[in-house]
């Protein structure tokens, strides 16, 4: 049970497209300094989501906190501020393919300290930027390397290099396992564990990993129909005592879900 207040709260949270509602009121707590994933049939809404968090998409209705401030209704310049903590990794690691590595990593370096700072020396930055590799597990023979020249497993080490080039205290990870190997997996697994045990940030993940939400999650929510219909620890996830959560977890074709429902999840009034 949660004591303290959560790092994001989110209350009734809506969105609809045309006469598509995809979001129908999500009651959501992230807790701090602990890993959070959400789980959820492909077209559910949960890139949506973080991307309402993130600011990307305006939500039609609903309220979102970062540590108690409403990030809907305040200033650009405090919301702005709110979401320099956030690090986010995208699903296919979003890296700019014409630059180097490095250059990937010297543009979030640059990013975190845009209109604030004077930029160091580059060569100060590029050192910086090692560190960074070093943090993910890459050496600095890949910083001259473009990301085609990166296998997938590897490219998502750059994106969350570039993530944390930010310094960010709060990290969304948007399927960060999908198309990686059982080893590749747990690599990244555990670079998210990282995050959270030495570096003290709040993790939010989405995935359709089940192993993976399970190695790296603390506490778990399951999206469908628009809403979070089942929340509790990782460890209860292929155990939830939750009809819709079982078939789900266990990807079992019979039960309360259809593949109907799942490309296009029915909302209820
Ligand atoms: N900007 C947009 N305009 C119109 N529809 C959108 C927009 N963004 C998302 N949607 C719709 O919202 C639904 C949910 O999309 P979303 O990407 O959040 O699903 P998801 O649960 O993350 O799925 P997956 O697991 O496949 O990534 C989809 O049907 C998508 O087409």
């Amino acid at each position: 049970m949660m004591t303290q207040q959560p790092c994001i709260r989110i209350r009734g949270l809506k969105k609809s497209f045309g006469n598509r509602t995809i979001l129908n009121g999500i009651d959501l707590d992230i807790p701090a300094g602990a890993s959070t994933v959400i789980i959820g049939g492909s077209g559910n809404g949960k890139s949506l989501m973080l991307r309402c968090i993130l600011g990307l998409i305006e939500p039609d209705e609903g309220i979102i906190e970062i540590d108690g401030e409403d990030i809907l209704r305040a200033s650009t310049k405090r919301r702005d501020a709110l979401l320099r903590r956030i690090g986010m990794l995208f699903q296919n690691a979003a890296l700019f393919d014409s630059m180097s590595v490095m250059e990937n990593i010297l543009f979030g370096l640059k990013a975190k300290r845009h209109g604030r700072t004077a930029l160091p020396h580059r060569t100060e930055l590029e050192q910086e930027a090692f560190h960074l590799l070093a943090q993910v597990g890459l050496g600095p023979n890949v910083a001259p390397l473009n990301p085609a020249e990166l296998s997938g497993g590897m490219q998502k080490r750059v994106g969350l290099a570039r993530a944390l080039a930010g310094q960010p205290d709060i990290l969304f990870f948007d399927e960060p396992t999908t198309g990686l190997d059982p080893i590749m997996s747990a690599v990244i697994d555990g670079l998210i564990s990282d995050c959270v045990t030495q570096r003290g940030s709040t993790a939010l993940t989405i995935t359709h990993d089940m192993t993976s939400a399970r190695r790296i999650g603390d506490h778990a929510a399951m999206l469908y129909g628009g809403k979070i219909i089942w929340q509790g620890p990782a460890s209860d996830l292929m155990n939830s005592g939750n009809p819709i959560v079982d078939q789900f977890t266990h990807g079992r074709r019979e039960g309360p879900i259809t593949t109907t429902m799942t490309d296009q999840p029915a909302i209820g009034g």
